[in-house]
């Protein structure tokens, strides 16, 4: 799949082997945040344990934002499938821009669900991927920074709907357009549901999560992620999200 081949990217099956490649990175970035307690001060907004002077929000927030100014100026957000938590700001890249066809309809960049995004990893997902509940005043920059990795690669994945819903646009666009005129979320969101994909997703995961989740030379030594975690973040909040991404992105699909 390649930005700047728009052929390439609404191949159903080319979108849905990246989101196969994203399990991986998603899997292996929760293995490195459960090395950590919950470490719950890192979350909490305006926390007096962690001052940050003007700053209205919490440590996340802080360094989630800081390291976005930067990336923006390398040019991580211009790439069509990146999505800022701070859109208000990110700055102009230093690097000259890649002129990207225009591969998604204009108004995708106003889908956002980073903070609906952020508000289900702090409250269900860091739970059932910490070490334990508990605080470790020592680690606070490291659970940032890994923190700010799982949630770009979860962002990434979901926006990735957008993708999704374009293919299925195109490969249907009476149907669809229909839908879309007519305000038919629960007809859009029936047609791009595919339940056989949806239960293949979940038993790799198993299986990845078996295999990846415990140190294969020491099958009894700790095990880092569990099938069941895993099966349950995808079940219950990554897969929901990403078709709540289709679906917003298919009702503007027409503006
Ligand atoms: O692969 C698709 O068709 C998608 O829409 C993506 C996805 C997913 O999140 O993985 C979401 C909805 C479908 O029911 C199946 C899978």
């Amino acid at each position: 799949m390649d930005f700047t081949k728009p052929e390439t990217v609404f191949k159903l099956e080319n979108i849905r082997n990246e989101l196969v490649k994203m399990e991986d990175s998603i899997i292996f970035q929760f293995i490195e945040r459960s090395h950590f307690p919950t470490n719950g001060n890192v979350y909490i907004e305006n926390n007096t344990k962690l001052p940050l002077g003007d700053f209205d929000g919490s440590f996340l927030d802080w360094a989630l934002m800081h390291l976005e100014i930067t990336e923006s100026q390398l040019r991580r957000f211009e790439s069509p499938d990146e999505t800022p938590f701070f859109p208000d700001k990110i700055l102009s890249s230093i690097l000259p821009s890649i002129n990207f066809p225009q591969i998604l309809a204009p108004s995708a960049e106003n889908v956002n669900y980073n903070n609906k995004i952020k508000g289900v990893y702090i409250k269900e997902i860091v739970p059932l991927i910490s070490k334990y509940d508990g605080d470790d005043a020592n680690n606070y920059g490291s659970v940032a920074m890994t923190d700010i990795q799982c949630l770009q690669s979860l962002s990434r994945r979901i926006h990735f709907g957008k993708f999704v819903a374009e293919a299925k646009f195109r490969s249907d666009e009476e149907l669809y357009t229909k839908l879309i005129k007519e305000r038919d979320i629960d007809g859009i969101m029936k047609h791009i549901t595919n339940s056989a994909v949806e239960e293949k997703i979940l038993q790799r995961l198993t299986t990845k999560a078996e295999v990846y989740g415990v140190d294969p030379t020491n099958k009894e030594s700790q095990r880092k992620i569990t099938p069941e975690y895993l099966v349950k973040i995808y079940k219950e909040f990554v897969i929901p999200l990403t078709k709540e991404v289709e679906v917003e992105y298919l009702l503007r699909r027409l503006d």
